[in-house]
């Protein structure tokens, strides 16, 4: 059984068609990407399977249960976790203060386990030198990390990735993929949207176009990078 799965989902606003009849699967453990051109409906679509908005028309299942009506909340218990493509931590709090509330409320662990678990992740996401910063002062590679390392906190099954690579230097973009790339490896699935495609390319094994809200293409990465259809729409022709 499919551990996320999409079915005709649809949502517009107004009279703009965002996300249209759009349908996929992810398996247990799968790394897929989603690119598409700015406004393609991206985000949109992440939103929709976190429940920060409510598809018009169309089903969201997780284990097979249809989730679609089901609070933000409830669907972080569940196990789908986010980062933001705008960086939203809690500014006033402190970066391990920031995975505290993250493990707490989104990951469910209790009082005693939360420190450990969270400390555990600020290693591994490089942020123990800045832990007791506040976050609202973190420079961009660290603010990246951040947004990771609060999703990792709510402990997803699912790991929704919202243009994590994005503004960083190649060597940071580097030593990002390497963690996610661990992440991955240890059987969280991940859905990644990312406009950096070497990056996204080099840990993901199929990948999913949207164009105006429709889902153009879906594929191994090979074959949906060499498709005439996606160059012209997406990549322009001389990549
Ligand atoms: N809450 C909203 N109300 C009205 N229009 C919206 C809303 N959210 C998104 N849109 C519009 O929906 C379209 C898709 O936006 P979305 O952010 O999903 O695209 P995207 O593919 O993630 O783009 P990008 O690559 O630039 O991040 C855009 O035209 C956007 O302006």
């Amino acid at each position: 059984m499919a551990l996320l799965s999409l079915q005709s989902v649809s949502k517009s606003f107004g009279a703009l068609k965002v996300t249209d009849d759009v349908s996929f699967d992810l398996q247990p453990g799968e790394a897929l990407g989603i690119i598409g051109p700015n406004g393609a409906g991206k985000s949109t679509l992440f939103n929709l399977i976190t429940g920060n908005l409510r598809p018009d028309s169309g089903q969201i299942l997780l284990d097979g249960r249809d989730v679609s009506a089901d609070s933000v909340m409830a669907r972080c218990a569940a196990g789908i976790g986010r980062s933001f493509q705008i960086p939203q931590p809690f500014g006033h709090l402190s970066v391990y203060e920031n995975l505290l509330v993250a493990a707490r409320f989104g990951g469910g662990l209790a009082a005693a386990e939360a420190p450990g678990f969270c400390m555990d992740i600020l290693r591994r996401t490089g942020l123990a030198g800045v832990a007791d910063s506040p976050a609202g002062g973190l420079p961009l590679l660290s603010r990246k990390r951040l947004e990771l390392a609060r999703a990792m906190a709510t402990r997803p099954r699912v790991l929704l990735l919202d243009e994590i690579a994005g503004g960083l230097t190649d060597a940071e973009c580097v030593e990002l993929v390497a963690t996610i790339r661990a992440i991955h490896a240890e059987g969280t699935a991940i859905v990644w949207i990312e406009h950096v495609l070497h990056a996204l390319n080099s840990v993901v094994g199929r990948l999913i176009v949207l164009n105006f809200g429709r889902l153009l293409m879906v594929g191994d990465v090979k074959t949906v990078m060499n498709s005439a259809e996606v160059r012209e729409i997406y990549l322009g022709a001389e990549v």
